[in-house]
């Protein structure tokens, strides 16, 4: 008999806009009590399942589970590569976007029992200056709207894409230089998103070809565009054809340096914050082992 896990869940109670506190003895009914002793925490505020997970790392868990969505994820995530843990997810987000890449089950029972089975692989991190990302950073109109959305009260897919309409009437594409991998790149660009996985979520796909263990990050170049093909935009990603579209430029590579025209708004897994001019981003291939389906 092999000695239990110690399995934390982190609960994100606002993550995807519904209610949670019935979650603990949800999973408690479907986990497998054979190989695990577990706990359950609600986070209070931004940054307090960083703190959370760090605790428990010092006590002995060995497997720090985000339940929530890719925002709760960065935080337990970055403490759980820091302490050489083990990742697990719940997708309660609105987006899900890392989640969904994983293949983790959004029905909560089946995610649970993927959990049980303990399949774990390694995969690709990476960084955003000195924030840690592991599905997708931004810089332009997604950091933008991220920006704005967190001010929003209500979550949830709905009022995204309502703040979305509202904001792209006034919104204007910005001049970049970009250097990969030694190569540089001028470009005029509505955003730029650097992906890890291949989608924002709720398979909404910016870099569909993108895979988590290739030690390679896809530079996503979104160009300036006419209001009036917003919804080819739209279409593009949910049929996941960006890698053929003229209005998205994939680019591959490890090591990124952006410069910007001013300081502002950027995104790390759809949280926003405030960076300067200058952004270097750079892979971590294969470092946080996690648990697949
Ligand atoms: N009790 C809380 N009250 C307010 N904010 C919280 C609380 N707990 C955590 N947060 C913050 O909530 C934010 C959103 O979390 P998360 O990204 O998990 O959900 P989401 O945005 O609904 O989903 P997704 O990122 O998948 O679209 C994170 O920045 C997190 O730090």
């Amino acid at each position: 008999m092999h000695t239990k896990h110690n399995i934390l869940f982190i609960i994100n109670p606002i993550s995807g806009g519904k209610g949670k506190l019935r979650i603990p003895d949800f999973i408690d009914k479907y986990l497998d009590k054979e190989k695990f002793n577990a706990n359950f925490v609600f986070t209070e505020y931004i940054g307090h399942a960083a703190e959370l997970a760090e605790e428990a790392a010092n006590k002995n868990f060995d497997i720090l589970i985000a339940a929530g969505g890719d925002g709760t994820i960065n935080e337990v995530a970055t403490k759980v590569l820091q302490y050489k843990k083990i990742l697990g997810i719940l997708p309660l987000g609105s987006g899900n976007g890392l989640a969904r890449f994983l293949g983790i089950p959004k029905n909560l029972r089946y995610a649970i029992l993927a959990i049980n089975h303990l399949k774990i692989e390694q995969i690709d991190t990476a960084t955003f200056n000195n924030k840690k990302f592991f599905n997708l950073a931004g810089i332009g109109f997604d950091a933008h709207l991220s920006s704005v959305f967190s001010n929003d009260k209500k979550r949830g897919l709905a009022g995204y894409v309502k703040l979305g309409l509202q904001e792209v009437f006034g919104y204007r594409a910005q001049k970049y230089k970009i250097n990969i991998d030694g190569t540089e790149y001028i470009r005029d660009a509505f955003a730029i998103s650097i992906a890890n996985s291949s989608q924002y979520g709720n398979d909404v796909f910016i870099s569909p070809g993108a895979s988590i263990k290739d030690g390679l990050l896809d530079i996503c170049i979104i160009k300036p565009f006419p209001l009036i093909k917003l919804p080819l935009l739209g279409y593009v990603m949910l049929k996941g054809k960006a890698e053929n579209s003229e209005m998205i430029e994939i680019i591959k590579g490890k090591h990124i340096q952006i410069s910007r025209e001013a300081d502002g708004a950027v995104h790390v897994d759809g949280e926003p914050l405030q960076m300067g001019k200058e952004i270097e981003a750079k892979i971590d291939p294969l470092s946080l082992k996690v648990i697949v389906p």
